[in-house]
Order: C-alpha cells, then structure tokens, then sequence
C-alpha cells in the first residue's frame, strides 16, 4: 500500500508536533517537581543544602506527577519487586509498587525488623549508617528497583543494591528523585542505571 507525499509529510509533521507538545508537557512537569522541593542550608549540619521533599508532598499536583513519571518508565519492565530505602524511600515506592503490581520492601535502618535480616554498612553525607532486609523477602531471579528521594555520595543505594544481589535478586534500575551531581553519587553504583527527575546544584 502506497500513500500520497503530502499525506505522508502531514503525518510527519502531525507527529512532530505531537512530540513537541509532550516534552513541553514533560518540561512543566519535572519544573513543577524541582520548584517544590525546599532547599535548607546548613540542616542537619553547617555546610549541607539539605533537598526538603516534604514541600513537594504538600503540593498533590508536583506528588502525583513523581509517582506517575516513575510509574510510566516502570510499569513495562516485568518489575517484581520494588525496594524502598527508610525512611523517604517508603514515601515514594509504595506507590510505584502498586501502580506496576510489584511487591514492596522496606529496606531499613538496624533493629527495625523482627524477622532475619542481612545487613550492609555504608558511609554517608554526614556520617555512617547501616540498612537490613529480611531474608526470604526477595527471591532468587527477581527483577528489583531501588526507590529513595535522593542520592549524594550513593553509599546508601549502594547498600540497597548490595542487600538485593546478595539474596540473588536482579537490581534492574534505581529511581530518585532529586541527584546532587556534584557528589558523583553515580559513579559509586557499579554500573547500574539511575534514573533521577531532578537534578540539584
Ligand atoms: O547518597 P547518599 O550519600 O548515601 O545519601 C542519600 C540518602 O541520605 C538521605 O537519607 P538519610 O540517611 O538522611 O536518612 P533519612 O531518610 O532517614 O532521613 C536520603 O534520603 C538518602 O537515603
Ligand atoms: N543534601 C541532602 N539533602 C537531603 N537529603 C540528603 N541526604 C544526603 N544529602 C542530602
């Protein structure tokens, strides 16, 4: 089958267009995103640009835009698993879990869960830390993505990655919202993807 030029040219551009208006569209956005999110210097310690996310949940409009962003990348990727970091990653990856049909686990900071756990230690910003999982969580096989608001130095996605591979799991992406780019927090995750809505400098 065989079409006209000029049909053919006005399809091109129709779609032209089309694609323009969704990166506009995109654009407003993740700019609706970044302007919520707070920025407060010198908390919890002289020096640190802490990234506030709790302005961003006042705002229904920015917060469902970052749940539906991550779960338009998400949800086609036979994800099972969605791994949440404590505590601003459980603010964000229930939400993606359910919107995909994966299951979620909070990766947590030591003592908080009861049943058997691994652990990983990690250094961060400002200070040391330590996250567990429990053992049977996860199995064997399954495809994960690491949730959390935000990476610097990625020690903590990091641990998460790490706490996910040791029980066999697949870490296929981790989504943040906010990167510190001048941290180089990427370089510190082997390899595996990231995926960030905003970066902040
Ligand atoms: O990339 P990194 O240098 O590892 O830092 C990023 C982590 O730091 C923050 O959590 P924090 O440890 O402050 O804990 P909280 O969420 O319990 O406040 C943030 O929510 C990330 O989890
Ligand atoms: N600058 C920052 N703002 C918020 N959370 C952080 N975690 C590590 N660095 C941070």
């Amino acid at each position: 089958m065989t079409y006209p030029q000029e049909e053919v040219d006005g399809k091109e551009r129709e779609e032209k267009l089309m694609m323009k208006k969704n990166n506009k569209r995109l654009e407003s956005k993740i700019e609706g995103i970044a302007s919520s999110i707070r920025v407060v210097p010198h908390f919890p310690k002289p020096g640190i640009m802490f990234q506030d996310i709790t302005t961003l949940l006042l705002n229904p409009k920015a917060f469902k835009n970052t749940i539906d962003l991550f779960v338009e990348r998400y949800s086609r990727m036979d994800i099972s698993v969605v791994a949440g970091v404590e505590a601003r990653g459980f603010i964000f990856g229930p939400a993606i879990a359910l919107a995909i049909g994966a299951k979620f686990i909070p990766l947590r900071k030591p003592r908080k869960l009861p049943g058997e756990v691994i652990s990983e230690r990690y250094v961060l910003e400002y200070g040391t830390d330590c996250l567990e999982m429990h053992v049977g969580a996860v199995q064997p096989g399954e495809r994960a993505l690491v949730v959390d608001d935000l990476i610097a130095t990625g020690g903590t996605l990091c641990a998460a990655m790490n706490l996910l591979e040791r029980a066999g799991a697949e870490v296929v992406e981790c989504a943040c919202v906010i990167e510190l780019p001048e941290l180089k927090g990427r370089e510190r995750l082997n390899g595996k993807p990231l995926f960030v809505l905003v970066e902040s400098h």
